[in-house]
């Protein structure tokens, strides 16, 4: 299914959960199997955003520019998966589920996502997206979920660890990769990033989730925690 570039429709009838963090903090692993033991819906923004990335790429626009990078909007054929157990990005018929991972378009989708109307645009796909899910939650995690795509979310959670633990588990995945290559480019992306959008900071009524002194399946728990506790909260 391609998601046109629409208005924003309503999130009101499921339950929200919004995550947000720095690079390496664990958003994505974390928020899909959060999503799996839930049996909720998953949708990685990131994902959109790289997808829009490798687009430009293609496009030839010029990366700097931001009318000319908002010039490849309009041919922007998004299609991205909900399901945790089964996840794909595509762009018009180019499944780039594995090349939006890349350092090609890592080292770039920090210029096209601080453009305003392409943030825009996909924040009006993430709602649409979010819409159409059928499960009775959704985990949904990048930058600004708790501030500007969702802000009404029940549940809303800043995912973080120390900087140290961050690049050390992002080395750990990218094996073959320097560590200090990989931890300069993690921490260039974040300062980059946060120019744009706050997300080293939680917002008013946003649950801080320290992952530094956490294994995997603690984290996992305590955002499950805070989910259980936001809820109950509201009955
Ligand atoms: N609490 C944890 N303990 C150990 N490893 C973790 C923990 N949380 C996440 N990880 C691992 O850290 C790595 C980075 O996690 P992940 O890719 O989910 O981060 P992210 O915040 O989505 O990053 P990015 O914004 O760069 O896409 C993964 O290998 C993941 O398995
Ligand atoms: N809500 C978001 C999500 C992501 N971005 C930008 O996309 C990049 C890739 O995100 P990952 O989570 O896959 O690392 C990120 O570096 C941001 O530039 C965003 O702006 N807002």
């Amino acid at each position: 299914m391609t998601t046109p570039l629409t208005d924003p429709v309503s999130l009101d009838d499921r339950v929200v959960v919004a995550v947000d963090g720095p690079a390496g903090s664990g958003k994505s692993s974390v928020s899909k199997a959060v999503a799996r033991k839930l049996g909720y819906a998953y949708l990685d923004t990131g994902a959109a955003y790289r997808a829009f990335a490798w687009h430009a790429q293609r496009a030839d626009v010029e990366l700097e520019d931001a009318a000319s990078v908002a010039s490849a909007l309009p041919t922007f054929a998004l299609a991205e998966a909900t399901d945790p157990d089964d996840f794909f990005v595509r762009v018009g018929e180019h499944d780039v589920t594995e090349a939006i991972r890349g350092p090609s378009v890592t080292g770039v989708v920090s210029l096209v996502a601080r453009v305003p109307e392409v943030r825009a645009a996909l924040t009006a796909i993430f709602r649409r997206l979010a819409a159409e899910t059928a499960q009775p939650g959704i985990v949904i995690e990048g930058r600004d979920i708790t501030t500007a795509v969702a802000p009404d979310a029940p549940v809303r959670v800043l995912l973080t660890a120390s900087e140290e633990v961050r690049m050390g588990r992002r080395s750990a995945e990218l094996t073959g990769h320097s560590p200090e290559v990989v931890g300069e480019q993690l921490k260039a992306r974040d300062r980059a990033d946060s120019r744009v959008v706050d997300f080293m900071t939680a917002a008013d009524g946003v649950t801080t989730v320290d992952s530094t002194e956490l294994n995997f399946d603690e984290t996992v728990d305590a955002v499950i925690a805070v989910i259980e506790s936001r809820i109950h909260s509201r009955t």
